[in-house]
């Protein structure tokens, strides 16, 4: 069964002196998808990435990896599983290289140590003790480590934090490919260029609660309140777009030619804006309802302000 979850979290609750920090959550990650979990610091992504991979008790709620028990049958998971901890988690004392080779070799079938190491760049600190690494580099190794033994499900928390540029694109690479070879990819992202351009499905969790979740193009268009954007001629005079859509909707003009009118947008109010600047003359070169990043999403899914 190709489409049988890769995991499922069901109820999820995990107390901290009293304080549920993930509270009643739900949770399913396919096999040949990217599954990415955003939310604020403190939303419990962690908490809950860490009860899927054993390392904490959940209070209540069931969690399956691969159908099994992270927490009881953690031996047979074991081989089946990556996991790429947001500290690193890596031993200290030990050389990069020597550390990915002791790693591969746990595995019965692990990849190329030397083709996965050039692509991700790891060489250039080879013979550097893990101690010694910079934080980019010590995330470079850690997913090195966790994919090496060509896991089923591999789960990334925070995977390219601290990362440039290139070696980002090398991450994204990885992990685009780990979906082809049908892995079940899960990974928490405070990145929302990297959720658009990876995930299949975006799961938004604040306050230890799903929030929203679909893929991005359903969340960029699912909200009550959405937005048109329109581009058309710069310094267009507002108040006649404004009296004839009424006090529901505001009208801005973001940048030059570039307009948003917020609001109760239904077809009715698409269809009276293009109606207003028809009478004006105007030609609208663009037009488009839905907000226009994930960003926009997060913000008004769990708040701008800082908590
Ligand atoms: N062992 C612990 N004891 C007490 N509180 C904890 C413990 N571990 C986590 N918490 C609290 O649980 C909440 C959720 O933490 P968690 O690390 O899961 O958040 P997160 O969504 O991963 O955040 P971030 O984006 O900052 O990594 C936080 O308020 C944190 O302080």
């Amino acid at each position: 069964m190709p489409d049988s979850p890769a995991l499922e979290v069901r109820g999820l609750v995990k107390r901290y002196g009293g304080r549920a920090v993930v509270d009643e959550l739900d949770l399913v990650a396919l096999p040949g998808r990217v599954t990415a979990v955003l939310g604020p610091n403190g939303a419990g992504k962690t908490t809950t990435i860490e009860c899927c991979e054993g390392l904490r008790t959940p209070d209540e709620g069931q969690v399956r990896v691969l159908g099994l028990d992270p927490r009881t049958q953690a031996r047979e998971l074991r081989p089946r599983v990556g996991v790429m901890l947001q500290d690193g988690g890596l031993p200290t004392g030990i050389r990069a290289a020597d550390m990915l080779d002791h790693v591969a070799r746990m595995y019965a079938d692990p990849r190329d140590v030397g083709e996965l190491s050039e692509r991700l760049g790891l060489g250039s600190f080879a013979r550097t003790t893990v101690r010694r690494l910079s934080g980019g580099q010590r995330q470079r190794l850690a997913l090195a480590a966790a994919v090496v033994g060509r896991p089923d499900v591999v789960f990334l928390d925070e995977p390219s934090a601290g990362m440039d540029p290139q070696a980002r694109l090398a991450v994204w690479e990885l992990v685009r490919e780990l979906r082809a070879e049908g892995v079940a990819v899960l990974l928490t992202t405070h990145l929302m260029d990297e959720a658009e351009d990876l995930a299949d499905h975006v799961v938004v969790v604040d306050q230890g609660r799903v929030v929203a979740e679909g893929s991005v193009a359903d969340l960029l268009t699912s909200a009550d309140d959405r937005t048109l954007h329109l581009q058309a001629p710069a310094g267009l005079a507002l108040a006649p777009l404004r009296a004839a859509l009424g006090d529901a909707f505001t009208v801005t003009e973001a940048a030059p030619g570039s307009y948003a009118v917020a609001g109760p947008v239904d077809p009715a109010a698409v269809a009276a804006v293009a109606a207003r600047l028809a009478q004006d003359g105007v030609l609208v070169s663009r037009l488009s309802v839905g907000r226009s990043t994930l960003e926009d999403v997060f913000l008004d899914l769990t708040g701008r302000d800082l908590r």
